[in-house]
């Protein structure tokens, strides 16, 4: 199933590649914060040479002069995917999309696509309204947060598999749409709030899965892997 993305979340590089060893079937593969802090642009050379495509999720959040620049060295790692914030703000969204044109071109690369975080899946409506103090309705916020990436001339944007339909309808076919917040019927949601499971998600609209826990956490990674791709056979 070549729209699931795995992320990485384990403490370093040895941990990483067990899992993707394991893991043989799956060709797309999340490098998150807590990998790459650990593990440094190692663990990409890693995926590279077992030519698997990469998500280096780093959720920069900073001045647009700051992302401009990690923007301009992310480029040269020559992968698939790079997330921001959409709440970094437009110029720094603008500056970013330069950064990452920079970068590619002095490493002869394809920048990769720079997708924008709306809302992590991890706030509930409530905690949005009365810990973050958004005086706008859940969806609407997640909304105004991908047209927000779109206008800033970004590729797509990340979002819970509840908005995805909504999301699409409004930015278009050609946006790309990543979903994490997945969750198959059987496995525990932990700090995901706002989850669908694969099939709905996949219906919903989006573009690529992001499935974690479900797989890298069970006893048997595979097993749980090849689970949600027979559950997803027999619902599409
Ligand atoms: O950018 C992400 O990938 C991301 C955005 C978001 O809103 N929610 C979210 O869970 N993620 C990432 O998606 C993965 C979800 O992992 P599981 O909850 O284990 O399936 C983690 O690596 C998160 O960092």
């Amino acid at each position: 199933m070549q729209k699931i993305i795995v992320p990485l979340d384990v403490a370093d590089e040895s941990a990483a590649i067990a899992l993707i060893e394991q893991l043989e079937e799956v060709t797309f593969f999340k490098v998150g914060l807590e990998l790459f802090t650990s593990s440094g642009p190692k663990i990409i050379e890693a995926l590279k040479s077992r030519q698997k495509k990469i998500f280096l999720d780093l959720k920069f959040h900073d001045i647009p002069n700051t992302v401009k620049g990690a923007c301009r060295s992310a480029a040269r790692y020559g992968v698939d995917l790079l997330t921001i914030h959409a709440t970094a703000g437009k110029d720094a969204l603008k500056a970013a999309t330069d950064g990452l044109a920079l970068g590619a071109a002095q490493a002869g690369v394809e920048p990769p696509k720079l997708i924008a975080i709306t809302l992590l899946t991890s706030i509930s409506s409530r905690q949005l309204a009365f810990d973050l103090k958004v005086p706008v309705e859940l969806p609407e916020y997640a909304l105004q947060m991908a047209l927000l990436a779109k206008e800033s001339g970004l590729d797509g944007a990340v979002c819970s598999p509840q908005e995805v339909a909504k999301l699409r309808d409004v930015c278009g076919k050609d946006f790309l749409f990543v979903c994490p917040g997945v969750r198959p019927s059987w496995a525990d949601k932990g700090d995901q709030k706002r989850t669908f499971t694969p099939a709905q998600a996949l219906q919903a609209g989006a573009d690529y899965l992001v499935i974690g826990r479900p797989i890298t956490a069970a006893d048997e990674p595979r097993l749980a892997w090849k689970k949600i791709c027979q559950e997803l056979s027999v619902n599409s």
